[in-house]
């Protein structure tokens, strides 16, 4: 009725006028104002689109009478979200919004940098004046707050690695990834009760305490090492302290990484929430004495290689964890395992980046209950009293890995008796042998001084260590 009321008074020149001057005193008077959230923004993505989507998506499941439906990649789960047009009503604060979905058809386009979606999508904001401040000091921060938890409570965790070298993939990322669905859990993992709760509790302390980080002026992050012979549990550990905490894994190849500035790409690309792992620290670089290499950048004007035209050093190591660098993201926590906590720089040991030293140990008595009720389903009462005590006797001579102790539980897991027997005279056997010849780590430590040994790997290491010391004097 307007529009025939106005195409009969005004003249087609006046009436474009007309309307812009109609919209203005309507905006003028309105007491609402309006946002608009495109999901795509010029040429990128709006990240904010789709945290939006998200966060509908838990209220409109409620609420709404027509939804759509979808399931993502690496997704075991199914997200609610608000039909084309339709719109939905928030409450944040106490203070009522109103979101609409908008869809329309995209112009076709003659030429474009990279296809457009068929479809124009946006949501728009619509609140009161007197309420904007809300929405642009905390409401769209809490949006992208919630929209991340809903994405990591909905989504499958990840595996990430670096193992493709240098090169980036069609997004742009070094990491490559795949769902991570390992089933270790702290339940499941033999070890010490009280350290295992305590490991338990610094995580769960870790994840709640932002505002402690925030106050105490620290970079909230966090550092675990775990040591221990192979086959102890360490990467059963990560597996268990990644389900605990709903985080992501980047499983970092060190060997694979050619320069200290490689090292901080990678980082830069790591997101929030996540757990960053080097496995067998000692063995991926050369990391010798700090001082040693930097007088080596110094008087040489570059870094000194391993030899396999890789440069990475250990102070580029020591800034990745623990330099300005290492704060670009936040909630991320470093773990190092190695076999031979001996082998490392005393500076990578120490507190503010390995703040935690996690000592993955030999079966202990407690350790092996916990793998018997896993692996046979004995509970404590369950098993004979002499059994348990001998066991309790033996265990700690015997000198074990829970790794061992799998083994032979899964092999005789249909008959129990059989795999308690075989599992106790092979406890019983070690017990002996070690008594012998002394315990394992003693025979290591005898093999490792042996002159033999000097010669094929033990004095090694301490020439090629002359060599650049001597070269670098040369120089
Ligand atoms: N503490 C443990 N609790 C439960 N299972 C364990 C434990 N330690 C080892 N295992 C079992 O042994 C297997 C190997 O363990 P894992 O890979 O965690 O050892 P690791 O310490 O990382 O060894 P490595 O030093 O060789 O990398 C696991 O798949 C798991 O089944
Ligand atoms: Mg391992």
């Amino acid at each position: 009725f307007c529009k025939s009321l106005m195409n009969s008074i005004f003249p087609p020149e006046l009436r474009f006028a007309f309307l812009k001057l109609s919209n203005r005193v309507f905006k003028l008077f309105s007491t609402f104002c309006y946002f608009d959230i495109t999901e795509i923004d010029g040429v990128n993505t709006n990240e904010l689109y789709n945290a939006v989507q998200l966060y509908l998506s838990s209220s409109v499941s409620i609420a709404g009478n027509r939804l759509s439906l979808t399931r993502a990649v690496n997704s075991s789960s199914i997200t609610f979200g608000l039909s084309n047009n339709d719109s939905i009503v928030d409450t944040y604060n106490s203070v009522t919004v109103v979101w609409e979905h908008i869809v329309t058809q995209r112009q076709t386009q003659t030429f474009a940098w990279r296809p457009m979606p068929e479809e124009k999508r946006g949501f728009t904001l619509r609140i009161k004046k007197k309420d904007k401040n809300l929405v642009l000091d905390s409401y769209l921060e809490y949006i992208m707050e919630r929209a991340n938890e809903i994405r990591r409570t909905n989504q499958d965790r990840l595996l990430y690695t670096n193992s493709r070298g240098g090169s980036l993939d069609s997004r742009g990322l070094p990491w490559e990834s795949v769902p991570f669905k390992h089933p270790s859990t702290f339940d499941t993992l033999a070890m010490d009760p009280v350290k295992k709760q305590q490991i338990m509790d610094d995580l769960t302390d870790f994840a709640q305490c932002q505002s402690f980080y925030q106050k105490t002026g620290r970079a909230w992050k966090r550092g675990y090492l775990l040591y221990g012979p192979p086959g102890t549990g360490k990467s059963s550990m990560i597996a268990a302290m990644a389900n605990h905490l709903r985080y992501d894994i980047y499983d970092l190849e060190l060997t694979e990484v050619k320069s200290n500035s490689e090292l901080r790409k990678l980082l830069m690309k790591t997101s929030s929430k996540s757990i960053i792992v080097i496995e067998d620290i000692d063995c991926s670089i050369n990391l010798t004495n700090r001082n040693k290499k930097q007088s080596n950048e110094t008087e040489t004007g570059f870094v000194e290689g391993s030899g396999d035209g890789s440069t990475i050093t250990l102070s580029g190591l020591l800034n990745f964890t623990d330099g300005l660098w290492s704060c670009c993201g936040s909630e991320r926590i470093f773990v190092f395992t190695t076999n031979h906590i001996d082998k490392l720089d005393p500076a990578l040991l120490r507190s503010g980046r390995m703040d935690m030293h996690v000592h993955m140990s030999y079966c202990t008595f407690p350790s092996i209950k916990i793998l018997l009720r896993n692996y046979l389903g004995y509970e404590e009462g369950d098993l004979n009293d002499d059994v348990l005590k001998e066991m309790e006797e033996v265990v700690d001579k015997a000198e074990i890995t829970p790794a061992d102790v799998s083994e032979a539980l899964i092999k005789n897991r249909r008959d129990k008796d059989r795999a308690v027997r075989e599992l106790l005279e092979d406890l019983r056997s070690r017990a002996k042998r070690n008594e012998k010849n002394g315990s394992l780590e003693e025979q290591e430590k005898m093999a490792l001084d042996s002159p033999y040994a000097e010669a094929n790997g033990g004095g090694e290491e301490e020439e090629i260590e002359d060599i650049i010391c001597k070269s670098s004097d040369d120089y």
